[in-house]
């Protein structure tokens, strides 16, 4: 197993990553304060994990929320669903919420976790690919608005993450590949060594390969950590892990939640981001491909929707979390392993990237 640390001062926590650490009766046990414990899970996972979580909570008062699975139940009704179980069960503000799941799960927990009593201990156990690189850290919880994407929440983090890369074997191979989108993300924006490693060791990862996926998940989490450390609250750097999430968000709140993966439309954004990067004059057209090549063999889209005009992209975008008076903002790139800060973009050249990257 090994041991990451999330550096924030009292609000510091490990993150686990192992196989089978979900078996330790030890690790959970260190990160539970109190005697009451709720466990948030979906339909699909509750069957595969439920119990294993269960079997180290002996001795706990247990209670279990079993949601339906899917990105358009990261609302602020399931939320109401959590809130009313909590109450319902007289749980009081020392217990501690599980999270159980993918980013849906974590996100909505984490976000129940911070607004519960004005905040209650919660536990982030991740059990996708990009769950376990992205989402169960850094303390970013929230859920979707029909008008824009994580659009309610708050920055909360976890008392630790404890990611049992054993429990990918279950997972479906697209939701791996949108895991994957997230970990080729970290190489681009701060990490041309790993970019380059991703490029020789891919399909070790598509075969599912248990030395290389723990490297990646390992690698990625020491990335988001230390962005994270530096600017908890995005004030700036940390902007840089929303590489292509202008466009990818655009998408997953135009085409309906849950049509495109975030992690398939995170791809196509960061295809469009190099392309529109290209256009500033900062990636040649050769980066841009071997951006959209990896992607592609990562089994990704790396089009933009048909359905999507620029006109609704540029609508949807408008809201995006880091335009600043009214303004829009994009992460973009100087080159393969390094990522501008959010910056305002020449709106000719954004149109040019909508109108003309992957329209034919
Ligand atoms: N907070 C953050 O920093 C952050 C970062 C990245 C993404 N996100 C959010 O994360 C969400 C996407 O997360 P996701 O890709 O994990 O999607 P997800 O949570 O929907 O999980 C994907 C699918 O895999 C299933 N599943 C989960 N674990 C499984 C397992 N071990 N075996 C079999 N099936 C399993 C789920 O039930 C679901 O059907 C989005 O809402 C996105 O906005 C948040
Ligand atoms: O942790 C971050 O910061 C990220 O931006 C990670 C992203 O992969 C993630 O999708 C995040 O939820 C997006 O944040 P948002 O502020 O754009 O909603
Ligand atoms: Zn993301």
């Amino acid at each position: 197993m090994k041991t990451l640390t999330v550096n924030l001062g009292e609000r510091s926590y490990p993150i686990y990553i192992g196989s089978r650490i979900l078996e330790s009766d030890e690790l959970l046990a260190r990160h539970l304060t109190s005697s009451q414990v709720m466990v948030i899970t979906n339909e699909t996972v509750a069957p595969l994990y439920l119990e294993r979580v269960k079997q180290r909570l002996t001795g706990k008062e247990t209670a279990e929320v079993i949601l339906p699975d899917g990105e358009s139940y990261k609302s602020i009704e399931s939320a109401m669903i959590i809130f009313d179980r909590l109450l319902a069960g007289k749980i009081s503000r020392d217990a501690s919420l599980i999270a159980l799941g993918g980013g849906v799960i974590g996100d909505l927990v984490g976000f129940t976790a911070a607004c519960y009593q004005r905040g209650v201990p919660f536990i982030q156990i991740p059990t996708t690919l990009l769950a376990q690189v992205d989402s169960s850290v850094g303390g970013k919880t929230a859920v979707n608005h029909p008008r824009g994407k994580n659009m309610i929440g708050a920055f909360y983090q976890p008392q630790c993450v404890l990611a049992d890369t054993s429990t990918l074997d279950t997972l479906a191979d697209r939701e791996l590949s949108a895991g994957l989108a997230e970990v080729i993300k970290y190489g681009l924006i701060r990490d041309l060594e790993f970019f380059e490693w991703l490029e020789a060791n891919l399909e070790r990862l598509l075969a599912r390969d248990a030395e290389a996926l723990a490297y990646a998940i390992e690698r990625s989490c020491l990335n988001k950590a230390e962005v994270v450390a530096e600017d908890e609250r995005e004030s700036g750097l940390r902007a840089i892990l929303n590489l292509g999430h202008t466009f990818g968000h655009a998408i997953e709140t135009g085409m309906g939640y849950g049509t495109y993966l975030h992690g398939e439309a995170v791809a196509i954004g960061i295809c469009q981001a190099a392309d529109l990067s290209r256009r500033l004059g900062w990636l040649d057209a050769d980066s841009v491909e071997r951006i959209v090549s990896l992607l592609a063999r990562a089994r990704l889209p790396v089009t933009p929707p048909t359905d999507l005009d620029a006109d609704r992209y540029l609508d949807l975008m408008a809201v995006d979390k880091k335009n600043v008076a009214g303004k829009l903002r994009m992460i973009l790139l100087e080159r393969i392993g390094r990522a501008t800060l959010p910056m305002a973009v020449d709106p000719e050249l954004l149109r040019a990237t909508l109108n003309e990257y992957g329209r034919r």
